[in-house]
């Protein structure tokens, strides 16, 4: 089926169509039955609402802030081009935390600090792969460095992430992403994501040893942050669209803007993966992201819930 053919996933909550490549009836496609949100909401344990504007304000008053006078930007950097595109940084400095400018800032809807509350730019689809399940590809190029869509779903506290990681059995899919920053003085805030019962889009990014996109943990106006996806190096029309489930590989890399389109042959962040083979009694689940330098499982990386 192309994707003329296919219904909007999102059901108009996105500013663009999320194209589905199968009918809404196709049986395949409702074992995946989910409430669509294009934002992260609140589940069981979660204590912050993830959309609460808890930041202050600048108070610059024009279109777009500028650096030398935005307290947001001489806060916390400014990482997004006129474009909108994150910057290139210095190697593993994508570990900081990204701010945009919130509901209670002076500036304008078009200010330079505001590219992941904006929601998508870019047409995308959900298509049924060889061996992954369902996917997402990309129905239009996508320029290095700009923001793709969010991994959004339900915020949890630590217990029901969890509970709900037990829960899950070997054959199961999994989707609780679980992210770590480190705050300081050796403490640690943990943010943990479930899109499988309500989600977006993102919630059918599969993984890849060799991504072309990176997840970075970006404030809007909450302390919550979003888990939002950028590409990594310029994608063709038609790429099926990935990231490393361990987050390790993109953000050692950081953007490879100058880097041609390198399809993929077939086609302290952390997914914990539920598994079907394994080492020291973790069994881990095989990769079928066809990268030269595939590692053969999805990453396990218990880290975050080892203690569950
Ligand atoms: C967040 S979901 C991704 C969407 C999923 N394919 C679907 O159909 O809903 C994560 C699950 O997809 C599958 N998956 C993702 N990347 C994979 C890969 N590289 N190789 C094999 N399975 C993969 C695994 O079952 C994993 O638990």
């Amino acid at each position: 089926m192309s994707h003329r053919e296919g219904w909007d996933l999102s059901g108009g909550a996105e500013n663009l169509p999320v194209v589905v490549e199968a009918e809404p009836t196709d049986s395949k496609f409702l074992v995946t039955a989910f409430q669509y949100t294009p934002e992260n909401v609140p589940g069981p344990g979660c204590h912050c609402h993830p959309n609460e504007v808890t930041f202050p304000g600048c108070d610059c008053r024009s279109a777009s802030c500028q650096q030398g006078s935005c307290s947001c930007l001489q806060a916390h950097g400014q990482v997004y081009d006129n474009k909108g595109r994150l910057r290139e940084h210095e190697q593993g400095d994508y570990s900081r935390p990204v701010f945009e400018c919130s509901a209670l800032c002076g500036c304008g809807e078009t200010c330079i600090n505001r590219v992941v509350q904006q929601g998508l730019r870019f047409r995308l689809s959900v298509f049924s792969t060889q061996n992954k399940g369902w996917g997402v590809r990309a129905l239009e190029p996508i320029p290095c460095g700009t923001f793709v869509c969010e991994y959004a779903g339900e915020v949890l506290g630590y217990e029901e992430a969890c509970q709900r990681q037990r829960a899950q059995g070997p054959a199961d899919m999994n989707y609780i992403m679980a992210l770590r920053e480190h705050t300081g003085q050796g403490r640690v805030c943990d943010t943990f994501v479930d899109p499988a019962a309500v989600g977006n889009v993102g919630r059918f990014l599969n993984h890849s040893c060799q991504p072309n996109l990176m997840m970075v943990p970006v404030r809007v106006h909450s302390l919550v942050p979003r888990l939002a996806l950028f590409a990594l190096r310029n994608i063709a029309a038609g790429e099926e669209l990935t990231f490393d489930y361990s987050g390790t590989r993109s953000t050692t890399q950081g953007l490879r803007c100058t880097m041609n389109p390198v399809p993929s042959k077939s086609s302290s962040l952390s997914s914990s993966s539920s598994n079907t083979a394994g080492t020291d009694g973790l069994k881990r689940k095989p990769c079928h992201c066809g990268a030269h330098n595939c590692s053969q499982f999805l990453p396990l990386d218990m880290s975050v819930i080892d203690t569950c």
